[in-house]
């Protein structure tokens, strides 16, 4: 990492002019947060000792150490995230800026300049030329379930840590493409858009119970399975792809090829993540090997059909119906019109006869949104007072017990580096002439993570520290908690 991340207010005269020089919080700050210390460029990465003291001096109880001055921490939170989250983060003294919509690249560009966290949603693209612009940025909470909006590697890379919810909305999208599927076989949406126009159109032609249907589940994942298991007790059977051999739930029964999928369904759905291997995975060869008749759900993302060739297969009556909740290009916010300018087929899809279009709402209802929020609100704040990275998709695991006051001359070294021969050695000799109470490492591809707890240490000690770690060759990020 090329710009260090915290301020030491305390330790260094450098540090405090920069922190002098600092702003008040901008009026969008939502209220929670004291006024800031926070400096524009702040050029060093530790915590402060007495900082630390100061902010927990103003909340003694629980002894759960604040081992910096939270309300230096800043926070910005996009695309409407629960509240759950918001008060959350707040209630630790962080400064949080919420916004209800995603940002274009430049507006985000200039809000994530100055912030350590960022939670987002699907919307919000993480850009390695988004994230370089990021001065103190060292984690990003997705407030979902995809992370295909963030450049992991790149931010793995840098030493920003990455977390997600895998499983908080699984079940209200699997409510979702259930009732999908009988809306689908009943031409419901049809019938009732016909009778808001005051047409009465009683017909049973092509429209059908779902028992005794076949459902083809394309990615047996948390979604995958967990709708495999509902469809089965609608009397459906299941059919399911994947690339990796997963036991089926109940009588569901795995195929070795998408094509025989394809084939055996009457109701294709899809589940995967967005992967260069996912992109128009169902494109007209698929649509081609689908029964005739057949229907085709998407709620995974947009990448994933091939929309031109789903217009062919409706028009041609190849399927008898289709859902969609995800898009290529979807808007950043509510409004009155779809990019017709982005999606040239936009038009054309929208007229079609039994298709039905939601705007991305497979994982918004209140229970999952709102398990979403405390579950990546948890996730952030472990990462920023303590260190921990349990759950992070980018990062090694890593945690020790959590942060007491016990000892005042204690301090938590977090150490980002590159897994490279040496480090151990290189880092140990630096902790030799301390006492080390704990300490754990992992590593992940090319990068690795150490946590180390060390008692015994006054100020000075812990400068010296910071200061030989960050002198390491290795070194992506050097955090110090006490
Ligand atoms: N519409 C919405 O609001 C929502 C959409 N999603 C999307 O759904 C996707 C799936 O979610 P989960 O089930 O939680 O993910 P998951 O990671 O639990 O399961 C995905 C499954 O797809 C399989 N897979 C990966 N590549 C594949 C390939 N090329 N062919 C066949 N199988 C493949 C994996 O092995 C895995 O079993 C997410 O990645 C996200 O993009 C998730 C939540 C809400
Ligand atoms: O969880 C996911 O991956 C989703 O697609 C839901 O995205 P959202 O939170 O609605 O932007």
């Amino acid at each position: 990492m090329t710009s260090p991340k915290y301020i030491n207010s305390e330790l260094s005269n450098q540090f405090q002019n920069a922190v002098k020089m600092s702003t008040s919080p901008s009026a969008s700050f939502m209220p929670g947060g004291s006024p800031s210390q926070f400096a524009g460029s702040p050029p060093s990465s530790y915590f402060p000792a007495a900082a630390s003291r100061r902010a927990s001096m103003k909340t003694p109880a629980p002894k759960l150490l604040k081992p910096f001055a939270t309300e230096d921490i800043k926070i910005l939170l996009l695309e409407n995230v629960n509240q759950a989250a918001v008060e959350m983060l707040q209630s630790q003294g962080y400064q949080v800026e919420f916004h209800k919509t995603s940002l274009n690249e430049d507006e985000l560009i200039e809000k994530i300049r100055d912030v350590h966290a960022i939670g987002i949603r699907s919307k919000t693209k993480l850009t390695a030329r988004v994230m370089a612009e990021a001065r103190n940025l060292v984690v990003i909470g997705c407030f979902c379930i995809g992370v295909n909006q963030v450049d992991l590697e790149w931010a793995a890379k840098h030493g920003i840590a990455v977390f997600n919810s895998p499983f908080s909305n699984s079940r209200s999208v699997a409510e979702l493409v259930i009732g999908e599927i009988i809306a689908l076989a009943r031409q419901f949406t049809d019938r009732s858009n016909e009778l808001h126009q005051g047409i009465w159109n009683k017909v049973s032609a092509g429209c059908w119970e779902i028992r005794g249907k076949t459902l083809g589940i394309v990615g047996y994942g948390h979604i995958g399975a967990q709708l495999s298991v509902l469809a089965e007790s609608m009397g459906m059977s299941v059919v399911y792809y994947d690339v990796l051999p997963i036991m089926s739930l109940g009588m569901a029964k795995q195929v070795n090829t998408l094509d025989e999928l394809c084939r055996e369904a009457d109701f294709v759905t899809l589940h995967v993540p967005a992967l260069p291997e996912t992109e128009n995975m169902i494109s007209a060869p698929q649509l081609a090997a689908m029964k005739n008749g057949s229907y085709l759900i998407n709620c995974s993302r947009g990448t994933v059909v091939d929309i031109p060739a789903l217009i062919d297969a409706m028009k041609t009556g190849k399927l008898a119906g289709a859902s969609l909740d995800v898009y290529p290009n979807e808007p950043a916010k509510n409004g009155p019109y779809f990019d017709t300018a982005l999606n040239a087929w936009f038009e054309p899809l929208s007229k079609l006869k039994n298709l039905i279009l939601t705007p991305h709402i497979g994982g918004s209802t209140e229970e999952a949104q709102s398990a979403i929020g405390v579950e990546v609100g948890q996730a952030l704040i472990k990462y920023i007072n303590e260190g921990s990275t349990i759950g992070a998709v980018n990062f090694p695991e890593v945690s020790l017990r959590s942060l007491t006051l016990e000892d005042e001359n204690h301090v938590r070294v977090l150490y980002v580096h590159s897994n490279v021969p040496g480090v151990l050695r290189t880092v140990n000799e630096i902790f030799a002439e301390h006492n080390i109470d704990k300490q754990f490492s992992e590593s992940r591809g090319d990068i690795a993570y150490l946590m180390a707890d060390i008692s015994g240490v006054n100020a000075e000690d812990i400068r010296e520290l910071y200061d030989k770690l960050e002198r390491t060759p290795f070194k992506i990020l050097t955090r110090l908690l006490y």
